[in-house]
């Protein structure tokens, strides 16, 4: 896993209807953001100096990263499951299932705002 973050390396992989793989990404920096500059703490009092105001999850990238035309119908497979900003992208990418290994989040709201939006979406999840 090429994650820099010391405590969660998730990674994220998109398969067409053929499970061909059309994308792959994991949680990083945005592009010429430089890893070594931003915080990786999970805690702080600034909330300007933990990971969560910078780092892309790796949904977001996998989608960003496709190397097709759409993704209309695909399934995503996922470390964790998606927070409520990447169930959006993955609802407007047309993604139509997500398969995840991890659910330790599942109590908090981001977590049950994206079952929701996934729900009335009805993109399947696993
Ligand atoms: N579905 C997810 C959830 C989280 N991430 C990333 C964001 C962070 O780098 C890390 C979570 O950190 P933690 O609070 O578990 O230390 O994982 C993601 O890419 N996709
Ligand atoms: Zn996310």
């Amino acid at each position: 896993m090429r994650s820099k973050d010391p405590c969660s390396q998730v990674g994220a992989c998109i398969v067409n209807m053929e499970k061909k793989i059309v994308g792959i990404g994991y949680n990083g920096m945005p592009r010429d953001c430089s890893d070594n500059d931003l915080p990786w703490n999970k805690q702080s009092e600034d909330c300007l100096q933990t990971k969560y105001m910078y780092v892309c999850h790796a949904e977001m990238n996998a989608i960003l990263n496709k190397n097709c035309t759409d993704l209309c119908g695909c399934t995503i497979y996922v470390a964790l499951f998606p927070c409520n900003g990447c169930a959006k992208l993955i609802i407007q990418a047309g993604i139509k299932q997500v398969i995840f290994y991890s659910d330790k989040h599942s109590h908090k709201p981001e977590t049950i705002a994206s079952k929701r939006l996934m729900d009335m979406a009805q993109v399947k999840y696993r």
